[in-house]
């Protein structure tokens, strides 16, 4: 069974459409990214798929149940957008709390993900800083090993150190047959740790694609510092090249084809004395690659 099915989820806040007839299906065993922009629909994606938010019109499965029942609760992890604790109590007692709702949780395993995630469970929420609040977030939905975890921009404040860790708890519960619906608007994060990746642009999914796929499909701008006879027809004869502009020294463009043919163009006609590469933004991406798909 898939954690998640949804046909034609739509969901409008008044008359804005803020969802329209999302197909989406997370599999057992996956690391799923919804990546996004800002104001995409990320969150009123989950919120449906909580029942927190009714749908407007389509349906939404959600570990084989309609989104409002909450038989299944028990079997799901939620970091929510806007983690919000209860600031007097202690992580250890939030963490308690939330135990004793599950009806009791592996304690030798709430306490290895305390200590890999460096999470202060002494302090009083409240007096936490946004990190390590967040990691109290975390440890509350991994700890009784659900069966799909929905994490909301579950990164907010985490350090580097520290996001590898998280990283990796998600790629075991995955490893494990358990599945992760991860929004985020980092491209590079969902890259290094997703499967595969759903693309939402204004309450549109314009691709579902694994992420070996999406990085092939990567714009480069690329900035080549020359000496010699360099032209625009010389690059733009290269596959994958476009909006190349080439002045005296410099030549510039974006690229996806392989690099190798693109230095050995360069090479022919002209001394080449230094390259800047620069990966393309998530937005960059969504203008160029999916601009005629959408
Ligand atoms: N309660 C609401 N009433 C009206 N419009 C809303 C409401 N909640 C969200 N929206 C609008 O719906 C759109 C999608 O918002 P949503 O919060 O789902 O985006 P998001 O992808 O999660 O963004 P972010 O990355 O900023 O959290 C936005 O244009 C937002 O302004």
């Amino acid at each position: 069974m898939n954690p998640i099915v949804t046909q034609a989820m739509t969901k409008h806040y008044g008359k804005f459409p803020a969802l329209v007839d999302l197909d989406l299906e997370v599999r057992p065993g996956e690391v799923f990214g919804f990546l996004g922009p800002n104001g995409a629909g990320k969150s009123t994606a989950i919120r449906c798929l909580l029942g927190e938010l009714n749908l407007t019109s389509g349906t939404a499965q959600v570990l084989g149940a309609e989104p409002r029942e909450v038989g299944h609760r028990a079997r799901l992890g939620y970091v929510p957008a806007d983690l919000n604790l209860w600031p007097g109590m202690t992580g250890r007692q939030t963490l308690r709390f939330f135990a004793r709702l599950r009806g009791g949780v592996d304690r030798a395993y709430t306490d290895s993900l305390a200590e890999r995630l460096g999470a202060d469970l002494d302090k009083k929420v409240g007096d936490l800083s946004t990190g390590n609040r967040q990691k109290v977030g975390l440890i509350a939905a991994f700890m009784h090993r659900p069966q799909l975890l929905i994490l909301d921009e579950p990164n907010a404040g985490l350090d580097p150190l520290v996001q590898h860790e998280f990283w990796a708890m998600m790629r075991e519960a995955a490893d494990e047959g358990r599945s992760v619906f991860l929004s985020s608007h980092t491209l590079s994060e969902v890259e290094r740790v997703a499967d595969r990746v759903g693309i939402i642009r204004r309450g549109h999914l314009i691709a579902v694609e694994e992420v070996a796929e999406l990085r092939s499909k990567r714009m480069r701008r690329i900035e080549l510092d020359v000496d010699g006879e360099l032209s625009a027809a010389d690059l733009e004869a290269v596959p994958g090249t476009r909006d190349v502009s080439v002045l005296p020294g410099r030549a510039t463009l974006d690229f996806d084809g392989e690099i190798s043919q693109l230095l050995a163009a360069v090479t022919a006609k002209a001394h080449l004395r230094d390259l800047h590469t620069q990966e393309a933004d998530l937005e960059d991406i969504f203008l160029t690659y999916y601009k005629d798909e959408s």
